[in-house]
């Protein structure tokens, strides 16, 4: 089967066939950013991320369970593996045993109804952190990170997983997840969704912390887009939907609005995602707490302006609170 014949992947649930509509925000538009952390007992918090905290998989359910009875629809899965041996090919990340695979599992048995997205990268489970493999003198070595990265993707998605979703930014990933998500039988059966237009942004601060994955020399500006690059950000849109993308995402989302526009205009016929990242939270949290408005009104003016901007998914550390606020 060829990449372009492939369209099943990106509605074979309720949840993903709800996002080839466009709508006002609903509960079904937001997705949870969730850390998963190896210590099968943890809960502990996170300074950086009001109210977020690193969960081991035993408290899932005391977790979950009440969101879930709110309508929480969907969560994507982060790992944050403490106690394991990273190397530079980032083996961790598909270790069966691992956090990720190991959350996977519990949350379709503990509640089928919840769509289970994974984050794709090797930055939390490399020695060295950055997003893929590297040459000797540091630099990205696209193929072997590629070939890498679509393995990792195809074994959260044997696992189990409804969504695949890559944020290390090689080129060509897209088509090789595609490509290996076929081959293993499940083209039809995981939804792709791309972080296509990710920029090197100063708000992902918080994140790191949480997941500790700054990379431990460098950074990533040369695989993640500048700030300025629109150009860029429209031809990684283009391509991915080209490459077999199932969903598309902006990232960070509220200083890239004209790139959400921009997406809704380039690739009309996918859903469109957007990431309302660690420090956007942190920044709402801080206003609120200096008093400049109302953390519950300024939440919903940047999530809605998304909304207008063309976004049809959300991915937002707000998604417990507009589980109370919404009523739909
Ligand atoms: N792949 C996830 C990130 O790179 C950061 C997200 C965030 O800052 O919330
Ligand atoms: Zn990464
Ligand atoms: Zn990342």
């Amino acid at each position: 089967m060829d990449i372009s014949s492939i369209l099943q992947g990106g509605y074979q649930h309720p949840l993903s066939r709800s996002w080839q509509g466009r709508r006002a925000l609903t509960k079904s538009m937001l997705m949870y950013p969730i850390f998963i952390t190896d210590d099968p007992e943890a809960r502990v918090e996170i300074p950086s991320l009001p109210g977020q905290c690193r969960w081991g998989v035993n408290k899932l359910e005391g977790f979950l369970g009440p969101l879930v009875k709110k309508g929480l629809k969907s969560v994507i899965l982060f790992g944050v593996p403490l106690n394991c041996q990273k190397d530079g090919r980032g083996t961790p990340a598909d270790d069966l045993t691992g956090p990720v695979i190991l959350a996977i599992k519990k949350i379709k048995e503990l509640f089928p109804s919840v769509y289970i997205a994974c984050d794709v990268c090797l930055c939390e489970y490399t020695d060295h952190g950055h997003c893929g493999l590297l040459h000797d003198d540091g630099t990205i070595n696209t193929g072997p990170s590629v070939e890498r990265i679509a393995e990792v993707a195809v074994n959260y998605a044997k696992a189990g997983a409804h969504c695949v979703a890559p944020s290390d930014m090689m080129d060509g990933r897209i088509k090789a997840i595609k490509r290996g998500l076929i081959d293993a039988g499940l083209g039809n059966k995981c939804t792709l969704m791309s972080y296509s237009a990710k920029f090197a942004s100063a708000l992902y601060g918080p994140f790191r912390d949480a997941a500790g994955s700054a990379p431990s020399f460098g950074d990533r500006k040369c695989y993640q887009l500048p700030p300025t690059a629109k150009g860029l950000a429209r031809r990684a849109i283009q391509r991915d939907a080209t490459e077999g993308a199932d969903i598309i995402m902006v990232k960070p989302a509220l200083p890239y609005l004209d790139i959400i526009s921009d997406a809704a205009s380039i690739a009309p016929d996918h859903p469109l995602a957007c990431y309302q990242v660690s420090g956007e939270f942190a920044m709402v949290h801080a206003g609120a707490k200096a008093g400049v408005y109302d953390l519950r009104t300024m939440a919903f003016e940047t999530v809605e302006s998304m909304v207008r901007a063309g976004a049809t998914l959300i991915l937002s550390y707000f998604t417990p609170e507009f589980l109370d606020w919404l009523e739909l």
